[in-house]
């Protein structure tokens, strides 16, 4: 899984921190991410000692990892409630409002995330911010990448065609579809763009989340800071 900025031990107390509010039982929903995955590694060790849980993956990623280390998995499509979800954030807003999909997976991430009881963000220090300001992740249909980037300029977005690292040509997410990531300067009111990317056709889903994540878990150096929706 990709690392990318931010400190890795504070991902990694983010993480573990998160991944003890699992219990017996529980159906957990595995994000995707660098952040997340310390969090799969922890529920793995959980499970090694006795943890009894079934995850939903995110993302191949997160599937691959779980099967890695021996958290048993339940297809998404066969489950109707999920106890727990712990996912990655690419930014956190004052409010818990999130820009999530930087690795192309907020797709399946938003399905398993509103499903959840209880949606805990984990995440480092560099991922906060009072206003959501970094480009939005908007997943398209192949065949809609042309219409969808003149609807988001008329957004007074600026969309680009997420290309490959180490491929010639775009992202195809795990869905095979396309990302355009949109630049909107500091989004003032994330409600009413993520209405008003949901309803072009021909886009999938958009990585602005808002009045879905419960908490937030950040870590820090000495330990990690915990911010909740309803406080
Ligand atoms: O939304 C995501 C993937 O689609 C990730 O959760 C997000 O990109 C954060 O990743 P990381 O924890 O590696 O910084």
């Amino acid at each position: 899984m990709k690392t990318p900025g931010g400190s890795d031990a504070a991902k990694r107390r983010a993480g573990e921190h998160a991944a003890d509010l699992v219990t017996d039982g529980d159906t957990v929903g595995l994000g995707t991410g660098s952040t997340a995955a310390h969090a799969i590694r922890a529920l793995g060790q959980a499970v090694e000692d006795g943890l009894d849980i079934r995850g939903v993956a995110t993302s191949y990623a997160s599937r691959d990892l779980a099967r890695e280390v021996g958290v048993p998995l339940v297809d998404l499509g066969a489950v109707e409630r999920i106890d727990v979800a712990i996912d990655g954030a690419d930014q956190v807003s004052d409010d818990l409002a999130l820009i999530k999909g930087g690795g192309a997976a907020h797709a399946r991430e938003k399905v398993v995330d509103a499903a959840a009881e209880r949606f805990v963000v984990v995440a480092d220090p560099s991922k906060e911010a009072s206003l959501l300001d970094r480009s939005v992740p908007v997943e398209v249909l192949p065949d809609a990448r042309g219409t969808v980037r003149r609807a988001i300029r008329e957004l007074d977005g600026t969309p680009t065609l997420r290309a490959a690292e180490r491929k010639d040509g775009p992202v195809v997410t795990d869905n095979g579809n396309l990302v355009l990531d949109c630049e909107f300067g500091a989004i003032s009111d994330p409600a009413a763009l993520a209405t008003d990317l949901a309803t072009l056709p021909g886009v999938v889903e958009h990585g602005l989340f808002v009045d879905l994540a419960d908490e937030v878990h950040v870590g820090h150096a000495d330990g990690v800071t915990v911010r909740r929706a309803d406080e």
